[in-house]
């Protein structure tokens, strides 16, 4: 098998640009055809898997006012015609797309005026590129009664296509059929979108901004001895965590950067010994002037906001070398923006959300992606914003979404692991926003190996870290 390239996401405005430079080229409303014909193969695709036939089974779609709709009639047709018993419920019935319902009525669909119980599977055609806001209420009534798996077309109604907003009431699919390209929303609203199957209709969109790397190009990516290296070409990263009071962020700090790459770890601050316990290989030094040379920092998990700490982060960002700033280090950043605005090398910062909001001056509210970008463009630094799906923006706007599809990794400490996995990996060279995506991803995947179905402690996780990379690395 080929390597699966990196997955890129566009907005509505990008597809449209793409669709209207083939679809002038091509007879009207052949773009729609392609993309109901590919419709229809998924929906196909799924009665059999779900029932061991395609012929016989029932199907309802839901229809809203727009092209979306059309795209379901024209699908319905064709399903029709393989023998599926197909309804269309039409929640704007004066604007329903006039060709697709001729389509659909002269292949045998009938028109119905909700779902009926007979239905095996709802295609929701309601809206698509254009809709705006929470499902209108005509059509959430009609899925307030859908106990049946939905196949959305394009996006989930209710789903923002370019912010990826889940509003309230809103389609949520097992499986969503797209044309063309990914939209922004299936990167940032996973459980909604379920399993995303992309149809080719011939268009090619460019210039997205929004991308997430695929296991290979993380295993690809991630720093591994070879013939010629050392423990510096490797790496070596700084870690300034803990204290004597919380020595365990520390600890989950340098575990984290300890087993995420074979170059060195040093450990300045108070919690020294405790972590030289747990981990002999770790170099360290009670204050910065006795650390040595790195190549990357770690600052701030458990490190305190004292005034201490603010000389700390102060002269750490006042290196040429990549620094990875989280915890309580972005609280004391939160009062002195300017140690970051004024830097001028890799920088990132990983706010949970209510750092974030320290550092914003507002929580990131509904429209997460928005509210990263803002923070980079205003701070001049990389954002990883915590969360499930997790978004890395540089300040230019270019963000790496990473979707841990697991939870495991809600408890305390985990974030401490992963600033260092993350510095471990600046310290190897890589960008902040790849170091950032691929340690997310990695963080999760260890997360998930841990729990293997039960909660675990950030220790766990921390050592789930080498099985992660190990399965990463197997990925074909
Ligand atoms: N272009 C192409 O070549 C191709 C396009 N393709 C397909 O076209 C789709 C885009 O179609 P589109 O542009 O007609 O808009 P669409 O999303 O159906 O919305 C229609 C109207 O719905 C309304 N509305 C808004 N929000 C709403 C809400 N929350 N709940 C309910 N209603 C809401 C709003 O109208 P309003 O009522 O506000 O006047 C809006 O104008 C695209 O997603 C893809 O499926 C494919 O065939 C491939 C080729
Ligand atoms: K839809």
């Amino acid at each position: 098998m080929g390597h699966p390239p990196i997955k890129r996401y566009f907005a509505a405005e990008q597809i449209r640009v793409a669709e209207e430079a083939t679809g002038r080229l091509l007879a009207d409303g052949v773009l729609m055809r392609r993309a109901a014909s590919g419709l229809a193969g998924a929906v196909a695709a799924e009665l059999r898997s779900r029932h061991g036939a395609v012929y016989g089974r029932a199907v309802t779609l839901v229809i809203g006012s727009g092209d979306n709709g059309g795209d379901a009639l024209f699908a319905g047709a064709v399903l029709r015609r393989r023998g599926v018993a197909v309804s269309a419920v039409l929640t704007a019935p004066d604007r329903a797309h006039a060709a697709g319902l001729a389509a659909f009525r002269s292949a045998g669909g009938r028109v119905v005026d909700g779902v009926p119980d007979t239905a095996e599977l709802v295609v929701d055609g309601v809206v698509g590129l254009r809709g705006t806001g929470p499902l209108r209420e005509a059509a959430a009534a009609v899925f307030a009664q859908v106990r049946v798996p939905v196949v959305a077309v394009d996006v989930p109604s209710g789903v923002d296509a370019d912010t990826g907003v889940v509003h309230d009431p809103s389609v949520r699919a097992e499986i969503t059929v797209t044309f063309g390209a990914r939209r922004i929303a299936h990167a940032l609203a996973p459980a909604a979108c379920g399993r995303v199957e992309v149809v080719d209709i011939g268009i090619d969109a460019d210039g997205a901004r929004v991308e997430m790397l695929s296991d290979r190009d993380v295993a690809e990516g991630w720093p591994l001895p070879g013939p010629a290296s050392t423990k510096y070409t490797q790496g070596v990263v700084g870690v300034i965590a803990g204290s004597d009071r919380y020595p365990g962020a520390g600890i989950l700090c340098s575990a984290g950067a300890v087993a995420a790459t074979s170059g060195m770890v040093r450990y300045v601050g108070s919690a020294a010994a405790t972590v030289v316990d747990h981990f002999p290989e770790v170099v360290v030094a009670p204050d910065l002037d006795g650390a040595g040379r790195v190549q990357a920092w770690v600052v701030g998990p458990g490190a305190g906001t004292d005034d201490a700490a603010l000389e700390l982060l102060r002269r750490v960002l006042a290196t040429d070398v990549p620094v990875l700033v989280d915890a309580d280090g972005l609280t004391v950043l939160a009062h002195h923006p300017e140690l970051v605005v004024e830097r001028h090398h890799p920088t990132l910062l990983t706010p949970h959300d209510g750092e974030f909001e320290r550092l914003a001056g507002r929580s990131p509210g509904h429209d997460r992606l928005s509210a990263v970008r803002g923070l980079a463009s205003a701070l001049g630094a990389t954002v990883l914003l915590k969360g499930k799906v997790t978004l890395v923006a540089d300040p230019g706007g270019e963000v790496l979404v990473n979707d841990a599809g697991n939870s495991w990794a809600a408890t305390a400490g985990a974030g401490d692991v992963l600033s260092g996995i993350a510095g471990a990996l600046l310290a190897a060279g890589l960008s902040p926003r790849v170091a950032g995506a691929a340690a997310a991803r990695v963080h999760a995947l260890a997360a998930d190996l841990a729990a293997d179905g039960a909660p675990i402690g950030a220790s766990e996780l921390a050592r789930a870290v080498r099985p992660a990379v190990r399965s990463l690395r197997a990925v074909r």
